[in-house]
C-alpha cells in the first residue's frame, strides 16, 4: 500500500523505526531490523562504540541492510556537544538527517527544553534536517516546529524505561494542536500495545529501541512491533466508534424473530 509517510520529503513505506543498540549481538540485531521490515534506523557515533557492538562486523551488517541512517546525538549535555557530534555525524554517514538528543536529566534522561532549542535553530541554519527528541510539552513542541522542525519525536516515557504512555491527554493534545507536524513517539515503549495505542491516536510513526532488543527473542519481537504499528495506523485511518457511558445492544432485540413470524 503506498504510504504518505515522509520524514523531511524521503518517502517510508514502514511507519516503524528502531534503534540498533543494546542487541545480544549484531546478528541478532541484523535479523530483528529485517524481521519488522523497518526502513529507517538510528544509531549513534558515540554509544556505538565499535569494540562494544561487535566492530566492523557491526558496520557491516548495518551498511547490508540499506537503511536510511538516522544518527543521533545520544549522550550530549551541550548545544557545542550536539553540534559537534551532529557535524561528525553528517560527514560519516552521509546524511542530513540528525535525531538531536540533548538530555537535562541523567536520571529520568529527560531532553533539556532551552538547549534543544537552541541546538535545534543551530543545527537548521547549518543545513541539517533536525529530529528533535523531546518531551510532550506543546509549548516546546510548537516552538520547535515553528524554528522549522518538521518532525518531531516526543517521548512516550523515559528512554528504556518500557512504561508506555505515562501522559496520554499530553500526546493526544500535541497531534490535535500539531496537525501538519510529522509526530513520531520516541522512548519509552515496552510491548507492541503501546505502539499501537500511539498509532491509533495518529502519530505518524514509532521509534524504539529497548523493548525490541531486550526481549527474549528480538526478532519475533521486531514482527510484533511492526504488525501493531501498522494496525494502529489501519484503525485511525478506519476511525474508531465514539466512546459513551451507558449500554447499547449490539444485538437489536426490538420486533419479533422471523421463525416466529412464519409460524403465525
Ligand atoms: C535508540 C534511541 O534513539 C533511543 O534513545 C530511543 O529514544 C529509544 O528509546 P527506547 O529504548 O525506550 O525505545
Amino acid at each position: 500500500m503506498h504510504s504518505d509517510f515522509n520524514i523531511y520529503g524521503t518517502q517510508l513505506n514502514s511507519r516503524l523505526i528502531l534503534g540498533s543498540a543494546l542487541y545480544p549481538s549484531p546478528a541478532l540485531m541484523q535479523q530483528a531490523l529485517q524481521q519488522s521490515g523497518c526502513e529507517a534506523v538510528t544509531l549513534s557515533l558515540r554509544r556505538q562504540a565499535p569494540e562494544q557492538q561487535g566492530g566492523e562486523q557491526f558496520w557491516q551488517l548495518i551498511r547490508e541492510l540499506k537503511l536510511q541512517l538516522l544518527p543521533n546525538t545520544a549522550g550530549c549535555h551541550s548545544v557545542q556537544q550536539a553540534v559537534t557530534l551532529a557535524q561528525m555525524s553528517r560527514e560519516i554517514f552521509q546524511t542530513n538527517w540528525i535525531k538531536l538528543e540533548l538530555i537535562g536529566d541523567d536520571y529520568n534522561l529527560q531532553p533539556e527544553p532551552m538547549l534543544l532549542l537552541q541546538a535545534a535553530e543551530h543545527l537548521l541554519a547549518d543545513g541539517f534536517e533536525v529530529l528533535p527528541y523531546c518531551t510532550d510539552d506543546l509549548v516546546l513542541c510548537k516552538r520547535l516546529y515553528e524554528l522549522g522542525c518538521k518532525v518531531l519525536m516526543p517521548w512516550a516515557a523515559p528512554i528504556g524505561s518500557g512504561l508506555g504512555v505515562l501522559n496520554p491527554y499530553a500526546l493526544r493534545t500535541l497531534r490535535e494542536r500539531l496537525p501538519d507536524a510529522t509526530l513520531i513517539v520516541d522512548a519509552g515503549l515496552g510491548v507492541p500495545s503501546h505502539a499501537c495505542q500511539v498509532m491509533e491516536m495518529g502519530f505518524d510513526g514509532v521509534l524504539l529501541n529497548s523493548a525490541v532488543a531486550l526481549a527474549k527473542d528480538p526478532v519475533l519481537m521486531a514482527l510484533a512491533f511492526s504488525q501493531a504499528v501498522a494496525a494502529g495506523r489501519s484503525a485511525f485511518l478506519a476511525g474508531a466508534m465514539p466512546k459513551q457511558d451507558f449500554a447499547s445492544p449490539s444485538t437489536p432485540v426490538l420486533g419479533m424473530p422471523f421463525w416466529l413470524q412464519e409460524a403465525l
